[in-house]
């Protein structure tokens, strides 16, 4: 499994050692590039030097962060400082829905507010939400057993608190990271690459770089068809509306508009949905790919 990604080296890891791996030129004649998180065939030379053969299909991936074969994209959304933005959430879980990756919320730094205004538009939702504080380390043992056996990639924006979070996970984290950065001659700030870090035996977090506020760009646009279904909570609804071709906008009859009357979906989760719809009624077949 390629663990780390740097300036045309990947790092595999195999058979419980870590090899420095070229990729071949083949990759770049077909436009594939490894992903950290591939399961990867390699060849060792005699020179010494090891080579990637092969990537093996992936389960699903991302491109935003770059990395495939997640089990779980952990969303961590501070309660304030940054202040959340529930678009950007929604359309981050809309993304891992979109691709089969399990969406986890992590609200943090809740030693500073108790942040159950989020709580409250997720709790209908179907998706999982933790609290913690990095501060008072509350929450965190639910957040390390919520990692245990799985590849979780973490995301948020800047500043939410998920190195913070890290660290107190697992102090080895803080380690790993120096290490490999000592060994490639960079200083932490500088390698903001994607990397799978190893906690214990199959437990691996991707640590990636944030997300800029409007992080969602074409490629992670969903087609209107597909985006009622990657808001969980409305799939019981989308066949019950009045009519077939209901868009679950502003039609008269319409399921999700009625259970968002009802209290039973969340508004501000409805907000998001329209806005996101708004932005890909009009686009093409080809503006999606
Ligand atoms: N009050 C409080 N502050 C926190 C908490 N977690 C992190 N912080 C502070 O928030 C700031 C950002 O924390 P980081 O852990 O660096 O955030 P990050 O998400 O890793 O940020 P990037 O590396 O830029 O993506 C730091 O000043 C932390 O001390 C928390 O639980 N409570
Ligand atoms: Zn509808």
């Amino acid at each position: 499994m390629i663990v780390r990604g740097i300036g045309g080296f990947y790092y595999v890891e195999a058979a419980g050692s870590l090899y420095e791996c070229k990729a071949r030129g083949l990759f770049r004649k077909k436009k594939v590039t490894p992903y950290v998180g591939d399961h990867v065939t390699i060849r060792l030379e005699n020179d010494g030097t090891s080579t990637i053969e092969e990537i093996l299909p992936r389960a699903n991936y991302l491109i935003r962060p770059p990395i495939a074969n997640i089990d779980q994209l952990i969303l961590v959304v501070s309660v304030c400082d940054p202040s959340p933005n529930t678009l950007i959430i929604d359309k981050t879980i809309a993304a891992a829905e979109a691709r089969g990756i399990e969406p986890v919320i992590v609200l943090s730094k809740t030693d500073l507010q108790d942040g159950g205004w989020l709580i409250d538009i997720y709790r209908t939702t179907g998706i999982l939400l933790l609290t913690v504080s990095s501060v008072t380390g509350e929450g965190v043992e639910a957040v390390r057993e919520l990692l245990k056996g799985k590849i979780s990639a973490f995301t948020g924006n800047s500043g939410v608190g998920k190195t913070s979070l890290l660290n107190q996970i697992d102090s080895r984290f803080h380690l790993e990271t120096g290490e490999i950065s000592q060994k490639l001659g960079r200083g932490r700030h500088t390698t903001r690459q994607v990397a799978l870090l190893k906690l214990s035996g199959e437990t691996y977090v991707a640590d990636t770089p944030g997300f800029s506020s409007i992080s969602l760009e074409r490629y992670d646009l969903i087609k209107k068809e597909r985006l009622p279904y990657c808001f969980r909570e409305f799939i019981p609804y989308l066949n019950q509306c009045k009519f077939s071709t209901c868009s679950h906008t502003c039609e008269k009859g319409c399921a999700v508009l009625q259970a968002v009357q009802e209290g039973i979906i969340s508004k501000s989760r409805h907000e998001s949905y329209v806005a996101m719809y708004q932005e890909v009624k009009d686009l093409k077949e080809w503006n999606l790919k």
